[in-house]
């Protein structure tokens, strides 16, 4: 049976899908046979955990979602030693996740040399950005010496989440849309008629947006002078910048969003307070960018499992067109929060990574990676 296991290691949890061909004869649209997700900090031997629990299924590929694949890949690939060895040399440009993923990768190719390994980038979504957004103010030389850019991640996620808003609105053709992917890591992007125009995340996904474990947006020079009063080496500046701060550093150790949303810590306050803050302005930029904005769009283990923070998040904003019912809501997804009369749609939905992922590679491949149907 020609099972596909999809793994998406994030920062703070790997989430695994097994897909089937449809029973269906003619449809060859993949289902979900099994899926879930191992806590990253609280398992150590993560690819023994995903054999144990995928072994009743006889799998023919595997694809591994990569953060980073720097100047080099944004289209899905069939990994190689040449490319392995590549992306070994791209950990420092995700630093909570390249490693990761090339642990899975390498791992899982030790136990079973046969299998077909894909890998998947973040930055495809994002690969084709306007010029204008993906400049940095830097001289031109170094730019070009280290081919920066803004690359964009989540992509996946982004993409997903226009998916399920056409979903919903069938026959737009003009449109502008903010996507925000909410999880351990949380970036925004904004979309017209389907294509991103601009996304928070940067050369790095250490920039935007408040996060777990990541700083977001701060000023270089701060850095600089840090540097020199903490006599930081890079590794210190690392661990600092994407381990240390974000919501977890300011509330001081808080770092589950459920329990920091509910708090009456002042840090705590002050840290959500910073995540809606940086959330809001934002989506002001966007709305700036894109002329006006019909809708948003919010995905990620935060937005997924708490409509209230969500409500939250959006309030305050009726100044641009968004109205959010106050009434209690269910959370089933997806979710609109939006009054009737707001003029902007905000849907709360659960972005489906994995199927995107599968689809990127089934695309990229399409003689010989085919999604057989199963008998029967
Ligand atoms: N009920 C909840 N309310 C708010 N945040 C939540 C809730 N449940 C989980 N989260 C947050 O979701 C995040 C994990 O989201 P997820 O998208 O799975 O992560 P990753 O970025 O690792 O892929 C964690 O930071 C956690 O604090
Ligand atoms: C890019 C990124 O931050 O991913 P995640 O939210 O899955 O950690
Ligand atoms: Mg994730």
């Amino acid at each position: 049976m020609p099972d596909i296991l999809v793994l998406n290691p994030g920062s703070s949890n790997i989430k695994w899908t097994v897909f089937r061909a449809s029973p269906e004869p003619r449809s060859g649209i993949p289902s979900i046979i099994a899926e879930g997700h191992i806590n990253v900090e609280k398992c150590k031997n993560a690819i023994e955990q995903l054999r144990t629990v995928t072994a009743d299924h006889a799998l023919s590929a595997l694809i591994v979602r990569v953060v980073h694949g720097g100047s080099v890949f944004s289209s899905p690939i069939e990994v190689s030693g040449g490319s392995l060895n590549q992306l070994r040399s791209m950990v420092s440009l995700a630093p909570l996740h390249n490693k990761k993923a090339i642990n899975l990768i390498e791992g899982w190719h030790r136990l079973d040399d046969t299998i077909r390994i894909f890998a998947v980038f973040d930055t495809d979504f994002f690969a084709d950005l306007p010029v204008v957004a993906q400049a940095y103010g830097l001289p031109r030389a170094l730019i070009e010496k280290h081919r920066i850019r803004r690359y964009g991640f989540h992509g996946f996620a982004h993409q997903d989440m226009v998916r399920q808003w056409l979903q919903k609105n069938p026959h737009r053709q003009d449109f502008a849309v903010v996507t925000a992917q909410l999880g351990s890591g949380c970036s925004m992007a904004a979309i017209r008629d389907g294509k991103p125009v601009d996304t928070s995340m940067g050369f790095t996904p250490n920039e935007g947006l408040l996060m777990r474990t990541r700083s977001g947006d701060i000023d270089p020079g701060l850095l600089i002078w840090l540097q020199q009063q903490e006599g930081w080496s890079s590794d210190e500046i690392d661990y600092q910048l994407n381990h240390e701060a974000g919501w977890r550093g300011v509330s001081g150790g808080v770092d589950n969003m459920a329990e920091l949303f509910v708090s009456d810590h002042p840090q705590c306050r002050l840290a959500f307070a910073l995540f809606r803050y940086r959330f809001q302005k934002t989506l002001g930029s966007y709305f700036a960018v894109l002329g006006g904005l019909d809708g948003i769009v919010l995905s990620g283990g935060i937005a997924e499992h708490n409509p209230a923070l969500c409500q939250q998040l959006l309030s305050g904003l009726s100044h641009l067109g968004i109205e959010i019912h106050t009434e209690p809501v269910e959370s089933n997804l997806p979710l609109s929060l939006s009054s009737s009369t707001s003029q902007v749609q905000c849907w709360v939905v659960a972005a489906d990574e994995a199927g995107a992922m599968l689809h990127s590679v089934q695309e990229q491949f399409p003689n010989d990676f085919t999604v057989q149907p199963a008998a029967g």
